[in-house]
């Protein structure tokens, strides 16, 4: 789940696309990366850390022209060294950058491919650049003269290499910008339109909040196995350039990745995590109606949505009796354990009023490895509760994710073969409330009716792309796992294009 964005304009798009990823940086932290196009010159500023500390004035008086593509990076392939943020670049055909969401699940066989018969060297272990490869030399079989059919000719070849979950917008040197969504649609990408006096401007982004920061109009998401091209006077081209596409987005975008604000296959996400709270309250109620829960918590920031509305529904009081420092990110897409663990206390502060000699419910959106709970449930105790309750607006997570998100390891998932009631005892709460993953699937089809199936593989197991087996885990799980992660630290230098007179490290 990192963040992209892409943006085609009349005028500079550096700080436009700067807007748009402090607006995406919930879906990564861990690297920044602009790049943009100018008189037939790409401009790269690409860096490890948050957006704000990647680009400084001098890099962002570099980044020139009227076109140009954006990347917060979570890694979820490779290393999370510099050298493996995004975008990535290559010269042949035409010049061709490139940003990547997802994460492909044959990377390792097109690696091997691209250099045994296509003749092209990837330089890194990122999968985004195995990605940017083969799109490249699929482009490269169409010839001088590019117009958007060949372009979407070259994404269904595409398609039909790649195997996984990706999103991707690329600038093509002197034809445009374009962005291609995979057959199942797994990540999203949807793109809108500003107008102003010198024509059409076109931006491309992961969710819908960086068109609203960026003042366009959304026009709709990609949709499975959709490209467009955007050509260099504003207008787009669309085109389905999958054989048989089948929408099967990821359930856990509306669950916790996506921000409330943005609208996601033409789901207002937080109306999603409305309906999970009513939901939940539902299931609460028929399986305890004498219950005694005297307050309803939230655990700041992603379940407050489902919380609030869950109390009300219960006819339960609801408190904000953690307070969050606003100046720690996300946990859960933090690279390693250790850091996560530290970072709960950081970040969050219980309101002993709040809790002293109450029966609490403390609400998540979900419980993954159960950093946050197993330390909250302690933290509320020791703020004096009586009884301290859990429920979850997301079903039990199982199962390891392939196509985006940083759960490589089922042994590392508190509910990994576990029962409901067996991660209650171990994160040491008095009781435990899960969601049903129909009452999950329900709450987005009452949001958006036409959502008739999701990519739920982290709470059913089912990858929909049906190349997930034992094996693949087990490799998986044994390369990214965070002990395998610990041992892999190392020193990678940039090795890309030069920029201009400028260093391109600091
Ligand atoms: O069981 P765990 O492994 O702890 O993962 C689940 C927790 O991580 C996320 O919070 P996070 O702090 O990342 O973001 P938020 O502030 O948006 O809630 C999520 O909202 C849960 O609170
Ligand atoms: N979270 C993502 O979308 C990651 C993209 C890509 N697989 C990377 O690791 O850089
Ligand atoms: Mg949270």
């Amino acid at each position: 789940m990192c963040g992209i964005v892409g943006l085609l304009a009349k005028q500079a798009v550096n700080q436009g696309i700067y807007d748009a990823l402090t607006v995406l940086q919930h879906r990564g932290q861990d690297a920044a990366g602009m790049m943009t196009w100018s008189e037939g010159r790409f401009l790269l500023r690409k860096s490890n850390g948050l957006v704000r500390d990647v680009f400084h004035t001098r890099h962002m008086a570099r980044l020139k022209g009227n076109l140009g593509i954006g990347h917060v990076r979570y890694p979820t392939a490779g290393s999370s060294s510099e050298a493996e943020s995004q975008p990535f670049y290559v010269n042949s055909p035409y010049g061709i950058a490139l940003a990547h969401n997802g994460n492909l699940t044959n990377s390792e066989q097109l690696k091997q491919e691209l250099f045994s018969t296509d003749l092209r060297h990837i330089n890194t272990s990122s999968d985004s650049e195995v990605l940017l490869n083969v799109f490249a030399h699929e482009l490269g079989k169409q010839g001088l003269h590019l117009e958007a059919e060949d372009i979407f000719d070259a994404v269904r070849r595409v398609h039909r290499r790649c195997k996984g979950g990706y999103a991707a917008v690329a600038i093509i040197n002197g034809f445009g910008m374009v962005a291609f969504r995979d057959p199942h649609g797994i990540r999203p990408v949807v793109f809108g339109t500003r107008q102003t006096d010198s024509g059409q401007e076109v931006m491309i982004a992961s969710e819908s909040v960086a068109l609203d920061v960026g003042g366009f109009e959304l026009e709709r998401d990609l949709g499975p196995g959709e490209a467009i091209f955007v050509d260099m006077q504003g207008q787009f081209h669309t085109q389905v350039c999958a054989d048989r596409p089948q929408l099967r987005s990821c359930i856990f975008e509306h669950v916790y990745l996506a921000r409330p604000d943005s609208i996601l296959d033409g789901a207002y996400v937080y109306g999603t995590r409305m309906q999970m709270g009513r939901k939940l309250g539902d299931r609460i109620l028929s399986e305890w109606p004498d219950h005694d829960i005297d307050v309803v918590i939230p655990i700041p920031d992603t379940s407050r949505t489902s919380a609030l509305e869950m109390a009300q529904h219960l006819g339960v009081t609801y408190r904000e009796g953690f307070m969050k420092n606003r100046y720690i990110g996300r946990t859960f897409i933090m690279p390693g354990q250790t850091q996560r663990k530290k970072s709960v206390r950081q970040k969050l502060n219980a309101i002993d009023v709040e809790f002293k000699g109450k029966n609490v419910l403390l609400v998540d959106d979900s419980i993954v490895r159960g950093t946050t709970c197993k330390q909250i449930i302690q933290m509320a105790r020791d703020a004096g509760a009586r009884k301290v309750y859990f429920a979850s607006a997301a079903p039990p997570v199982r199962y390891p994710n392939v196509y985006g998100i940083d759960m490589p390891a089922a042994v590392e998932l508190i509910a990994h073969g576990r029962t409901e009631e067996e991660v209650g005892e171990l994160i040491g709460a008095d009781r435990i409330f899960y969601q049903d993953l129909e009452d999950l699937k329900s709450a987005c089809r009452e949001v958006n009716p036409e959502m008739e199936a999701f990519d739920c593989s982290v709470f059913d197991g089912d990858y929909v792309t049906g190349d997930i087996d034992e094996a693949y885990l087990a490799v998986l799980e044994a390369s990214r796992s965070d002990s395998a992660k610990d041992h892999s630290a190392g020193d990678h230098a940039l090795v890309d294009m030069h920029n201009q007179d400028d260093d391109l490290d600091d």
